[in-house]
């Protein structure tokens, strides 16, 4: 079945003089709050028309009918958009065509410069024919009215946006009246089922009036189903054909809802939340963009459509974006820490592998010292481990006379006697080494120096000097008398030495080194650091 036939058949099954009186109610309610308007605003703007509070269509238009109030009224909004207004000097009474003080040809003129301005304007307009008829056309005075609050919307907007470039609504009213200029007219019988008017507004429609309503209504709205998608499921019309016991103005509500659709809400948003608050069926096709959110910001978009603000889906979006470009950086994030990882990692596979090089060159390291030591200490061995060496004190004063005949480098020493003949006065020692008379305190020690090393190797080492009286023993270990620092002998130049090398192992060997001082004279031994330095020991 068609879509023209679903709507015929549900207009049959309502129940049809009592939804065309409902219907035929409200949109004469409609008409007279819109010609209220429209009137009042025409007062404000030119002053008094002669015009009822309540004004019925026919004494509505009768009062325009000379085309003066609206060329006044659009002068008013738009200065010089009528030049030339014929102007009548008559008492405010109904004006018909009998009363007109003027050939009617002039209020004609009066009416079409007042459409040639309207159409400049862009603004919906009507036949100067529809102010011309006494016996009123259905829709006549709609198209006036709609004209007027058209005008009267053109210039609250000029109002506020002076430069602004003004862009006239349509109102469902508006659409209502396009339909009928498009359509084959209406008697002037059934229009007036549609005024308030006391005259009409009691009459009972006839079948055939009723019959023509129902088609023109089922024709428009089956034209704006095929403009539209499929609006209407099978389960909205079958809920449609059964449903009796609706109320005939919320059906036709929904059925003009679920024809027009989205476009009709795109136009007219206030549209939406009627919809929400329960005109459009539950098992619409057609959904409120809300329906799809969650039920919390279904509620608030509803409030915020209220105060004709809504941004919670731009926010809900750009908060979106950011946690999208958060999740981002949280991935590039732990991409570079990861690599991080794996280059700390890889960092620390060759730190320990310097490591273990480092401790297997130490190791090396120590058994060269290790077996270099032992080579040295095998060369003082060598060289015995016994030495003796002889130094020669210089002569002193008168006693000028040499003795010594010949020092040999390799220790040699040959002395002669002069009171004794050549060859018994010639004596030759032979020692490890002979320091002549010239030879100072540091060539002394060279020789004694390889001797501390083993000390402090462990080896034990003695060093003492042997002589007669006077010939020089404290001089060479201890130094020149008195307190002087220069020509030291061996012992402070090895003690010297001694702690110099203790300092320089102290990371690998902690030395203990300890002083005694002890004289032995006439066979006895005396520690001379001793405080009762008199003890001696045998
Ligand atoms: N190589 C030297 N050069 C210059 N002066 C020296 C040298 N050897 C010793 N003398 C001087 O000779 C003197 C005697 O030396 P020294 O006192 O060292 O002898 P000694 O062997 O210690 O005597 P004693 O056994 O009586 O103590 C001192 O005045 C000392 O300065």
């Amino acid at each position: 079945m068609n879509k023209k036939g679903l709507l015929l058949v549900l207009m049959e099954d309502s129940s049809g003089t009592e939804l065309y009186d409902i219907l035929a109610s409200r949109k004469a309610e409609e008409a007279a709050w819109r010609r209220y308007q429209a009137a009042s605003w025409l007062e404000n703007l030119v002053g008094p028309i002669g015009i009822s509070n309540n004004p019925s269509e026919k004494e509505f238009i009768s009062r325009l009918r000379n085309g003066l109030v609206l060329c006044n009224a659009i002068n008013k909004v738009h200065p010089g958009a009528v030049p030339k207004v014929v102007e009548i000097h008559a008492p405010l009474l109904p004006l018909t065509r009998e009363s007109q003080p003027l050939p009617a040809y002039q209020y004609f003129e009066n009416v079409k410069n007042f459409l040639v301005a309207v159409e400049e304007l862009r603004l919906p307009a009507f036949e100067a024919s529809d102010l011309e008829r006494d016996s009123l056309e259905a829709g006549s005075g709609t198209n006036v009215v709609d004209c007027i609050l058209a005008l009267k919307s053109y210039h609250e907007y000029k109002q506020m946006n002076p430069n602004g470039f003004y862009k006239p609504a349509r109102s469902p009213m508006v659409i209502h009246s396009a339909i009928r200029n498009n359509s084959q007219p209406i008697s002037s019988d059934s229009c007036r089922r549609l005024d308030m008017s006391a005259a009409c507004e009691k009459e009972t429609p006839t079948g055939s009036e009723l019959k023509k309503i129902e088609d023109l209504i089922a024709k428009k709205l089956a034209e704006h189903m095929a403009d539209t998608k499929e609006n209407m499921d099978s389960n909205f019309l079958m809920s449609l054909r059964t449903g009796n016991n609706m109320d005939p103005m919320k059906l036709f509500s929904d059925i003009l809802l679920s024809c027009l659709g989205d476009k009709l809400q795109n136009k007219f948003p206030e549209l939406k939340s009627t919809a929400k608050g329960g005109s459009l069926p539950a098992h619409s096709s057609i959904k409120p963009k809300e329906d799809s959110s969650e039920p919390g910001d279904s509620k608030c978009c509803q409030a915020c459509l209220r105060k004709g603000n809504c941004n919670h889906r731009q926010l809900i979006q750009m908060q979106e974006k950011e946690l999208l470009d958060i999740k981002a950086l949280l991935t590039l994030t732990k991409r570079e820490f990861q690599g991080l990882q794996s280059q700390l990692q890889t960092d620390l596979r060759e730190l320990g592998i310097q490591v273990q090089e480092m401790s297997t060159a130490a190791l090396g390291y120590h058994r060269v010292l290790k077996e270099n030591r032992n080579l040295y200490n095998m060369v003082q061995d060598l060289k015995g481990n016994i030495r003796v060496y002889c130094r020669i004190r210089p002569a002193f004063g008168d006693r000028t006379s040499n003795v010594i005949d010949y020092i040999g480098d390799d220790g040699s020493l040959v002395i002669s006697d002069p009171l004794k003949p050549q060859k018994d006065g010639k004596k030759v020692f032979q020692f490890n080494r002979v320091f002549g008379p010239t030879a100072t305190q540091d060539e002394v020690f060279m020789d004694t120096q390889p001797l501390i090393r083993s000390v402090m190797d462990g080896y034990n080492v003695c060093i003492f000097a042997y002589g007669q009286t006077g010939s020089g023993k404290t001089y060479t270990m201890s130094g020149p008398s008195g307190r002087s620092t220069k020509d030291m002998g061996i012992n402070y130049l090895a003690l010297s030495d001694l702690f110099q090398m203790s300092n320089e192992r102290k990371d690998i060997v902690n030395y203990s080194i300890q002083v005694q001082m002890v004289e032995i004279y006439n066979e006895q031994v005396r520690d001379l650091l001793a405080e009762d330095s008199t003890a001696t020991k045998n």
